[in-house]
């Protein structure tokens, strides 16, 4: 495995990055992660990650440490940041400033070796959705450079996981938004990555599969993997996850595991008092129909 440099790559001076916006809070000085002979290298770390589109920060100097074996939850109100960190983060979209190491392999220095480590179910993901869920799943594999004996052997395991073996031969663009996000989660699965990235994984899928998919998760953490999951419902996180960051305006308000960050209190209750924003119906009295 990589280890760290101990210094960050300098950052690109604006003289040589014309039309780079300035760097935000926290983004040039971000000091690199350094971890020492007993420290454990995180699956993911974070330094100084910023985007901007136009005028708007999305994401504003960014730090994490998502530990080796942890289960992660990402949780923040809509426009907070969190697809943006991810596509930085998975090496789908470049940062404007900052770095990312997953396993200590740096995403956008060596994006093959780091990419290779990851599964990442994106946000909003376009499939080859001409394909059956059969070939999509073993297409991602085959792309992955997977010998074909291993693929045919892992394809109908996911799709049974899945719970989606009967409509194996089904054109994925034929499928509910909720097969969608299953079939898509098969592909991030096929290598068995080291590391899960998945962006609201959960969203339109029925209760029971969200179950399976659930233990299938916990069960990829016992035996050593790491799962990141960006969610809104904070219930469920604060049952599936160990660890969670908060993260609203561009900026993580808190992270840790997820008895340090509720502090006492329900993680919703803790998200609301940090995230704030919580309005009144004013104004929409043309609403009430008594
Ligand atoms: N491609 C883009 N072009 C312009 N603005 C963008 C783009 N992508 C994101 N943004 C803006 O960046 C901010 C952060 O968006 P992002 O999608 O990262 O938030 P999010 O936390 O994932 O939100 P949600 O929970 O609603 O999915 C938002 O204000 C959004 O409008």
């Amino acid at each position: 495995m990589t280890s760290h440099p101990s210094q960050p790559p300098a950052q690109q001076p604006d003289d040589q990055n014309p039309g780079q916006p300035p760097a935000p809070d926290g983004g040039a000085e971000a000091p690199a992660p350094a971890y020492g002979a007993q420290a454990p290298v995180p699956a993911l770390a974070v330094r100084g990650l910023a985007k901007r589109f136009g005028e708007k920060i999305a994401v504003n100097g960014v730090n994490l440490d998502v530990p080796a074996g942890s289960f992660y939850g990402l949780v923040g109100p809509n426009g907070a940041g969190k697809t943006t960190s991810l596509s930085m983060a998975t090496g789908l979209l470049r940062p404007d400033y900052g770095q990312v190491w997953v396993h200590g392999v740096d995403v956008w220095a060596e994006p093959l070796k780091a990419k290779r480590l990851m599964g990442v179910l994106p946000d909003g993901v376009r499939l080859f959705d001409r394909l059956t869920g059969e070939q999509l799943v073993t297409y991602a594999g085959l792309l992955r450079g997977m010998d074909r004996e291993t693929v045919a052997a892992r394809v109908p395991d996911l799709l049974r996981a899945m719970d989606l073996a009967n409509d194996a031969g089904t054109l994925v663009v034929d499928y509910s938004a909720g097969m969608t996000k299953k079939i898509a989660l098969a592909t991030a699965l096929i290598h068995a990555p080291k590391l899960l990235v998945l962006d609201e994984p959960f969203e339109a899928v029925d209760p029971v599969s969200a179950a399976n998919i659930r233990d299938i998760l916990h069960d990829y953490v016992a035996s050593g993997g790491t799962v990141i999951v960006s969610s809104h419902v904070m219930d469920l996180v604060q049952r599936m996850c160990d660890h969670v960051a908060v993260i609203a305006g561009g900026n993580v308000l808190a992270a840790g595991t997820v008895d340090e960050v509720r502090a006492g209190a329900s993680l919703e209750e803790r998200f609301v008092q940090l995230v704030g924003g919580r309005t009144q119906a004013e104004g929409l009295e043309w609403l009430r129909t008594s």
